[in-house]
């Protein structure tokens, strides 16, 4: 009997730049996961990687920037990258280093510009902050909450005014559009708004607020499932759509792991794979 032969698949093909979370909650783990859930493919480019567990970050290591340089040319260098996805970037060199690796890359780019952990440890040096702004310039997509979009605007986003005064700050450093997202936003009802905003409209996504302590790894999640549904060829709105959808349903039965308050949950059931399709 002659041996089976394969039959090769060719999943879209995306990419994570972010840090490694040792306890899988959040981070690289977490994009991975969530775009393999989504039906796609996922490289990585690990600028550090942090000693993590559900209870906080123990110590961070960051690679030396020729180190992070290396990854992203061995990835450009041999695979068809439909979407970037970046997290947690460390220092104001990493930050440099990761805009000058995608000034080439002309595909979309989701940019979640990660700075504290839900735990409340600093996931970012203090002085790299005013770094980031080099980089909006590169980014289809940046997915503040609302304390990190006043930490880089200066505008608490909890009215259409101030979504506007911040959204039009990253315009002008030169981002195509901005997720601000709701679930910081105190409000005394059971929603969270989302807005994605663009210089040209302004799209809004209502969903039930889960009061949940286990939220380690959503923004993370959110900025990947993004990245991979746009990577399978969906337009911004319909991505944020479907991102948030995972989301939702990974924050709604969360992995009760470790002894911290626990993360959203990558298996969580259904089949994401071919959302819309
Ligand atoms: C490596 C890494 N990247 C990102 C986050 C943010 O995630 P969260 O705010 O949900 O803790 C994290 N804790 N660790």
């Amino acid at each position: 009997m002659s041996p089976t032969q394969p039959t090769p698949q060719t999943p879209p093909y995306a990419i994570t730049i972010a840090t490694s979370d040792s306890g899988g909650g959040a981070g690289i783990q977490a994009d991975l996961k969530t775009m393999t859930r989504l039906g796609v493919y996922g490289g990585s480019v690990i600028v550090a990687a942090t000693a993590q567990n559900t209870r906080g970050v123990e110590a961070t290591h960051v690679l030396p920037t020729d180190a992070i340089r290396a990854q992203f040319d061995a990835l450009v260098d041999d695979f068809d990258i439909a979407a970037v996805k970046l997290g947690m970037l460390a220092t104001a060199e990493a930050i440099e280093t990761v805009a000058d690796c995608l000034a080439d890359y002309d595909g979309p780019v989701v940019l979640d510009p990660v700075m504290v952990a839900t735990s409340g440890d600093r996931l970012l040096d203090e002085d790299a902050v005013d770094d980031y702004t080099d980089l909006f310039a590169q980014a289809t997509l940046v997915t503040p909450n609302a304390d990190e979009a006043e930490a880089i605007t200066g505008h608490f986003p909890d009215t259409e005014e101030t979504q506007h005064a911040a959204a039009d700050q990253f315009f002008e450093w030169g981002a195509d559009a901005v997720l601000l997202k709701g679930g910081h936003v105190d409000t005394d009802d059971s929603t969270v708004v989302d807005a994605l905003v663009t210089p040209e409209e302004t799209t809004t996504y209502v969903n039930s607020r889960i009061d949940s302590a286990a939220t380690h790894g959503s923004g993370c999640t959110l900025s990947s499932a993004i990245a991979a549904r746009l990577a399978r060829g969906d337009d911004l709105p319909d991505a944020v759509e479907r991102g948030i959808e995972f989301t939702h349903a990974a924050l709604s039965e969360p992995a009760d792991v470790g002894e911290g308050a626990g993360s959203v949950n990558h298996l969580v059931g259904g089949e994401w794979s071919n959302m819309g399709e």
